[in-house]
């Protein structure tokens, strides 16, 4: 029974004879809303995307993991009022269980560690590249997947940890021909709200939504969330104290309000010199009102963003050394970012920065001039396959015009033709469609034709 999507008027394809003739309807085309596909040319943009990522991940040595994309809607059932769980692609399945496509991936990671029970050797170091997911009113039109790379260290308390992420994101950034000037990250700890409310006497339960909260101060004036503050138990002198702090953008200021000794004061001076140590400290700026929109998060959080000031958040991450007992584990520190495909893709088209990909990346294309020498084809092919090659093989009789129309439009190097005349002597005639040369080259010797191109 395949699930009918309102709005794909499925193709008649069952056996019709016995019915009246039912008028033929065109299937929608389209991937579902606010989804993509990925057509071979899109395909190269998004895995040399993934190359990059995986290219620093292992530079820092970090392993990659996978989990299920769909998992129990519990990992995410949290009550502070996070976009991300309001946004839940969420059912419940034939087995009557409440399910969800994960909008995140660090619930399935704290899952995968909780289920070893501590077997597993800490610190950990693990990365991955889910495609999440979110059930968005289309009002904004805005995508309903994403693919996101995801860099966790868990069992270290320090910030070392977090200096380390933010250098591997860096590291990302300069790869792909970003400079500081392009990208800053902005870093603050929760520790900074966590100490003006505890001085306010807000209780440490309403700590983090207060953070999610005060992350939409980003998105929405302060009024609109007056209400949800004041729900929250926040009167107008609290949260007026609260933003009043959140503005300030200097370690020296915040050290004003809070004092040398204040923890949150000590953590982002360790966080800043750590940056230092890497050589990454014109990247990063302290930032007081970047809390994030994750209700987990305990400490050092970041936000990379570009300079111009344009786009959505390049990534974002922190710590969030609570989650696992949330989840009834052990106390475990923890700290991770998530970096989605869509912003950094925007930034690199505006700056110039993407590469242009060959069509196909084949070296040789493989036609036989006629059907008689078609099997002699084969075997040509799986030569030059054999010595490392990667071929198109012309699998129906065509003409040489459309091959070689075809060799140039896919980018290949080389075409192999087999005419009567060279598989005579044994030979194949090989097109050097870039040098505009050809040669005939021994079939027995196309190994050693290909160790010298
Ligand atoms: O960044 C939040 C998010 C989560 C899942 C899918 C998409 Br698109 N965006």
């Amino acid at each position: 029974n395949a699930v009918q999507d309102k709005d794909v008027l499925a193709k008649t394809s069952a056996d019709t004879s016995s019915q009246p003739k039912q008028p033929k309807v065109k299937m929608d085309t389209n991937p579902p809303k606010g989804t993509r596909d990925f057509y071979p040319e899109e395909m190269r943009l998004r895995t040399w995307l993934f190359d990059q990522w995986r290219s620093v991940a292992a530079g820092y040595g970090f392993s990659e993991y996978d989990a299920p994309v769909l998992e129990s809607e519990a990992l995410y059932t949290r009550k502070a009022g996070e976009e991300v769980t309001q946004q839940l692609y969420n059912f419940v399945d034939k087995g009557d269980r409440a399910v969800a496509l994960r909008p995140e991936m660090t619930p399935s990671l704290a899952r995968m560690v909780m289920a070893k029970k501590g077997g597993l050797p800490l610190p950990l170091k693990w990365f991955s590249i889910p495609q999440c997911w979110r059930y968005e009113r289309m009002t904004r039109g805005r995508r309903r997947e994403h693919f996101q790379w995801n860099m966790d260290v868990w069992g270290v308390a320090g910030e070392e940890a977090d200096a380390e992420l933010l250098s591997a994101m860096v590291t990302f950034f300069k790869k792909v021909g970003l400079t500081s000037e392009d990208v800053g990250i902005k870093v603050n700890s929760r520790m900074v709200i966590g100490e003006i409310l505890t001085e306010l006497g807000i209780p440490e339960e309403k700590f983090a939504a207060t953070c999610v909260l005060v992350d939409k101060l980003e998105k929405v004036p302060l009024d609109a969330i007056q209400g949800d503050l004041e729900e929250l138990g926040l009167d107008r002198s609290v949260v007026e104290r609260l933003t009043g702090v959140l503005t300030v953008n200097s370690v020296e200021a915040i050290q004003e309000i809070l004092g040398e000794e204040s923890p949150a004061v000590q953590q982002i001076k360790k966080l800043i010199s750590l940056c230092e140590g890497y050589g990454i400290e014109d990247w990063i700026i302290f930032d007081a009102s970047v809390v994030r929109g994750l209700a987990y998060y305990t400490g050092v959080v970041f936000e990379a963003f570009d300079r111009k000031g344009v786009l959505r958040a390049i990534a974002g991450g922190g710590r969030y050394d609570k989650l696992l007992e949330t989840f009834g584990g052990d106390p475990t520190p923890a700290a991770g970012f998530g970096f989605g495909d869509a912003v950094i893709v925007e930034l690199l088209k505006d700056r110039d920065l993407l590469p242009s990909f060959e069509a196909s990346g084949v070296d040789t294309v493989v036609f036989a001039m006629n059907e008689d020498l078609y099997k002699a084809s084969l075997d040509v092919a799986s030569k030059l396959r054999a010595a490392g090659q990667k071929v198109d093989l012309i699998l129906e009789p065509k003409k040489t015009k459309w091959v070689m129309k075809h060799a140039n439009r896919i980018g290949a190097k080389y075409c192999a033709i087999i005419g009567s005349q060279e598989f005579e002597n044994g030979e194949v005639a090989i097109k050097n469609l870039e040098a505009s040369e050809q040669e005939s080259v021994k079939i027995a010797e196309l190994e050693e034709w290909v160790s010298k191109q």
